[in-house]
């Protein structure tokens, strides 16, 4: 579903420059669960973003000022993201790809359902009756029913952050990327919020999380460890040795 290939993420310019991420090469499988761990600071969040589509990879070797060899790419979907425009990279994100993070940047004076719906209003697949009755369908799922209609702002953390996993399953991404999901959160929303990650992946739902939790990490099918922009080590992966299914 997602692949990186030598992928590298360097900051700055030729005289100055930081290397985020040194060639990971990672394949996340479309009904994997998977969790990224390690130090704060070992490029967890960057790879988390690349692998989405929020970034781009870096192309050249700052210090040669060649491309990576092999190329530094993304693919989503099957899809080498390497030539797209913004518009094109933003489309195939919106289409395959579900968001939440720490913070869940819901708009405060929507209700909970409108929050739900607007992710399927940009899409223009469906009117906004048949957005609003999905949007609650999904609330419910998440024991958000009675909620629908509350502003936002009016809601407890830990109900925002389950609206705000609502709105990145509205469009039935074929992944949801999570970072920090429960960062946030005190104990019992934190626990909510990974019984639905539970729930989610057992259904069969492609998850990447980035966590510092590591009892949450565990519940994941998958557990990769990164250290200095690199991956150490890579537990659980689906179909080890044998030709993966992206
Ligand atoms: N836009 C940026 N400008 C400068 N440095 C950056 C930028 N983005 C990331 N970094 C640096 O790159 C490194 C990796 O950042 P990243 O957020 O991917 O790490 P992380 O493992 O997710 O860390 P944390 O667990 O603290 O969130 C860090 O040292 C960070 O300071």
């Amino acid at each position: 579903m997602l692949r990186s290939q030598n992928l590298y993420r360097v900051l700055g310019n030729a005289e100055n420059f930081t290397t985020i991420l040194r060639g990971v090469d990672v394949t996340i499988g479309r009904r994997e669960y998977v969790s990224i761990v390690g130090a704060s600071g070992s490029g967890k969040s960057t790879l988390l973003y690349l692998l989405g589509g929020l970034d781009r990879p870096t192309q050249n070797d700052p210090e040669t000022q060649k491309p990576f060899d092999p190329p530094s790419r993304v693919f989503i979907g099957g899809e080498d993201t390497t030539g797209l425009g913004e518009t094109q990279l933003a489309s195939l994100r919106n289409e395959k790809c579900g968001f939440v993070f720490q913070f869940h940047y819901l708009l405060k004076e929507f209700t909970a359902a409108e929050n739900v719906a607007l992710p399927m209003l940009k899409l223009g697949k469906l009117s906004r009756r048949d957005a609003i009755d999905k949007a609650v369908g999904l609330l419910k799922q998440f024991g958000l029913a009675d909620k629908a209609t509350r502003r936002a702002n009016r809601l407890s953390g830990g109900e925002q952050q389950r609206v705000a996993i609502a709105r990145a399953l509205a469009n039935d991404p074929a992944v949801l990327l999570a970072d920090e999901p429960t960062g946030n959160l005190d104990r019992k929303n934190g626990d909510r919020v990974a019984e639905i990650f539970d729930e989610l992946g057992s259904k069969g739902q492609a998850i990447v999380m980035v966590t510092h939790d590591t009892a949450l990490a565990k519940r994941a099918g998958r557990m990769i460890t990164m250290e200095d922009g690199r991956i150490i080590s890579d537990v659980g992966r689906e179909g080890a040795g044998t030709p993966r299914n992206e």
